[in-house]
């Protein structure tokens, strides 16, 4: 690049950087992750080092923070709060670990005093003769924000602590939130439509540089203490992990995950192992803080412009990085839904390479506003899968295009339906859909279906790639010389899952109708269906109404089970699993002569004795049906305390009402029920 051209970038660069820094640290709403702030920085330290004389002293370079806004009273700090310089590998610790030997003029291992780097925002307590003075930010360094009465909200700075009358300290450290208290206060924003906070760091912040100290002591926020600025009238340690011990005993919270570690490879493992543990924490961290322990060789190391000498902050791989969206596809799972999964330009975030991002949803990616081409955050934190945090809508390239849901499955064209409740858009094509057809063999062959020992993944996926097997019912049809002409299976795995398909033919209704895989019918559910009609055909020719009073069988379960079984190909993959000879024995269930045979009742409110499932149970037992709302047919209405509108809509029908006394008489005589419903 010419003169003239690193002039020029350097302009730009510094007038953007300044850009960043106002919403970052007054707005506490940046508009770019971290990674993408540290490469400009990067950027503009590289042309500053080419060309030292171009360096001034209002270069973002040689500043601290931004200066405290007029929201605020200012307040000035006895000993300046500074920044701390970066290492993003291990090679620019190793060279950080040398500058300080070499200033220092010593050969043998420096002791560091490792511990996390919070991010949060740093906070100067005063304390004057024991008793929380005055609590600042960090602003520009010289000057922050006198933010007292909103620190006075958090728990765990001490209003006093147990020191000399005449002693004056500064103590310095990081307010955070949690990822639970974050998610938690972005939940609450979303139900009252305000703007959510990006991340932990800015939830903070923001939180803490409220003018009103009454929403700072709604938002719960941590403190850690880490470091001194003046300290008067006290005997003071004479090690950084001193002073960490001294805050401990003085009642501060400081890091658990700390250490002393001697030399350059004890830094590296304490690097590595607190990066392991980054994920489990409560709260986020975005490396490790390592400052020459004896406070002696920091004051000899001393400081640069922005920077103490003796401290480097090694930081993790980003969490957050910006990332283009070059196409949404759609997967098809076992039950049809369609998840979008945007397939962004490959990224490295936390520490992997993320190529696929999940939309989830529709809803999602309209709430989003998400469209093919758009720049957007990408964040993946520890094991947490990535995610598509925002969109950065001044990126936005004119040509953008909206994400549609298709009309038809991507893999069999079958009709997709949405689902409005849910948010979730599904192939309607069942049994029959290929993409569906491997998930679902896999969950009729479960323990708690059809139970067939030995049928895994690896066997399914094989016989639906050698066409072997297209549905279920295809199983049953397999034949030995079939099986034993696959690779890696032997003679004696085919006899195996021969015998096992064997056995599985014979089963219960309840296993059979789970193992169909319909929609909203799990174990209880299809137990609860069986029971009731005791009958395949019976329950196939079933209206909604019909299986609307099946106990825990609402409008959508009857809708999903009707809708199954008028689908032929689920008939004839049902009709080709009789054949093969599958069977079971007829459900117990009400006699017709059961004492309350053919009567409907309905549970409400609490009863002293039992709970609305016993109660439930011991009727189904007597030969009654339970059902969830009251209609005209309701035999009659059993009540315990609060029973709320389907008490109201019982004496509005005239449905008889028993309260728990009348309800104890009838289970305990039940051909005493005095009613023709
Ligand atoms: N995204 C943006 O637009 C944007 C804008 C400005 C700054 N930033 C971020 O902020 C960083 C630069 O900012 P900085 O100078 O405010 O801080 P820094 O994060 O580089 O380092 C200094 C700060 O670390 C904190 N810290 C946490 N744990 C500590 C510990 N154990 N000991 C000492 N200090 C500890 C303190 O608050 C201290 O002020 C950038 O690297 C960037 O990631 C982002
Ligand atoms: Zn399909």
């Amino acid at each position: 690049m010419s003169e003239a051209d690193d002039r020029k970038r350097l302009a730009a660069l510094r007038a953007e950087i300044n850009q960043h820094n106002f919403r970052y640290y007054v707005l506490d709403r940046p508009t770019v992750p971290d990674a993408e702030y540290d490469a400009l920085m990067r950027e503009l330290e590289a042309i500053e080092a080419k060309h030292p004389d171009w360096i001034t002293p209002d270069s973002p370079t040689q500043t601290v923070g931004a200066p405290p806004s007029h929201v605020f009273e200012t307040v000035e700090h006895q000993v300046p709060m500074l920044s701390l310089d970066n290492a993003f590998d291990a090679d620019e610790f190793t060279a950080f670990d040398r500058r300080v030997r070499e200033r220092l003029g010593r050969d043998e291992p420096i002791t560091y005093l490792a511990e996390p780097k919070f991010d949060g925002l740093a906070i100067s307590l005063t304390y004057e003769g024991g008793v929380l003075a005055r609590a600042a930010t960090r602003g520009d360094g010289r000057r922050g924000e006198d933010v007292t009465d909103n620190v006075r909200t958090i728990e765990t700075v001490p209003y006093s602590i147990d020191l000399p009358v005449d002693s004056r300290i500064e103590i310095r450290g990081e307010v955070v939130m949690t990822h639970e208290s974050f998610a938690e206060i972005n939940r609450r924003a979303e139900r009252r439509g305000e703007k959510v906070f990006a991340n932990p760091r800015n939830a903070a912040a923001g939180s803490l540089r409220q003018k009103d100290p009454k929403v700072t002591a709604s938002r719960p926020l941590h403190f850690f203490a880490y470091g001194i600025g003046a300290a008067e009238g006290i005997e003071a340690p004479e090690t950084q992990s001193g002073w960490l011990d001294w805050f401990e005993r003085l009642g501060f919270v400081v890091a658990e995950h700390r250490d002393r570690v001697e030399g350059l490879e004890a830094a590296q493992a304490f690097h590595a192992s607190l990066g392991e543990k980054r994920a489990g924490l409560a709260f986020d961290i975005d490396g490790v803080v390592f400052k020459v322990d004896s406070l002696a060789d920091q004051q000899r190391l001393g400081f640069v412009a922005r920077a103490p000498r003796w401290a480097i902050a090694w930081k993790f791989p980003a969490e957050e990085k910006l990332t283009q969206v070059r196409d949404v596809e759609f997967q098809v799972g076992r039950t049809g839904a369609l998840t979008p999964v945007a397939r962004v330009e490959p990224v490295a975030v936390g520490g992997v390479t993320v190529a696929n991002v999940t939309l989830h949803n529709m809803d999602e990616i309209e709430r989003k506003d998400v469209r093919v081409g758009d720049w957007v955050r990408v964040r993946r934190a520890g094991d947490v899968i990535p995610e598509i945090i925002e969109v950065l809508p001044e990126k936005r390239p004119p040509d953008a295009r909206k994400i549609e849901l298709p009309d038809s499955c991507p893999e069999c064209g079958s009709e997709v339906l949405r689902d409005e409740e849910q948010a979730v858009a599904r192939c309607t094509g069942g049994l029959f859909c290929p993409a569906q057809r491997r998930e679902a063999i896999r969950h009729f062959a479960s323990r708690k279906a059809m139970d067939i020992d030995g049928l895994g993944e690896k066997w399914i996926t094989l016989f639906l790639e050698r066409e072997l097997v297209e549905h279920v019912d295809d199983l049953f049809r397999l034949n030995r010389d079939d099986l034993v002409a696959l690779p890696r299976m032997g003679a004696k795995s085919a006899d195996n899952l021969l015998d096992s398909l064997e056995k599985a033919k014979e089963t219960t209704l309840g296993r059979f109708l789970y193992a169909l895989g319909i929609r909203e019918v799990g174990e209880v559910t299809a137990e609860s269906l069986a029971r009731h009609f005791r009958d395949l055909d019976a329950l196939m020719a079933a209206s909604e109404e019909e299986l609307q009073t099946v106990e825990d069988v609402g409008p959508v379960v009857a809708r999903h089970v009707r809708a199954f079984f008028q689908q032929p190909h689920n008939r004839e993959v049902i009709d080709g699993l009789l054949a093969a000879g599958i069977h079971w024995p007829t459900p117990e269930g009400p006699a017709d002569d059961a004492p309350l045979a053919g009567k409907t009742f309905v549970i409400t409110g609490t009863l002293p004795d039992m709970t609305r499932d016993e109660a439930s149970d011991r009727l189904t037992a007597l030969g009654a049906k339970v059902t969830g709302s009251v209609s005209k047919k309701t035999t009659a209405l059993v009540a315990g305390e609060a029973g709320g509108s389907k008490l109201d809509k019982a004496e509005k029908l005239g449905v008889p009402v028993l309260d728990a006394e009348a309800f104890a008489r009838l289970l305990e005589n039940p051909s005493t029920l005095d009613t023709d419903r």
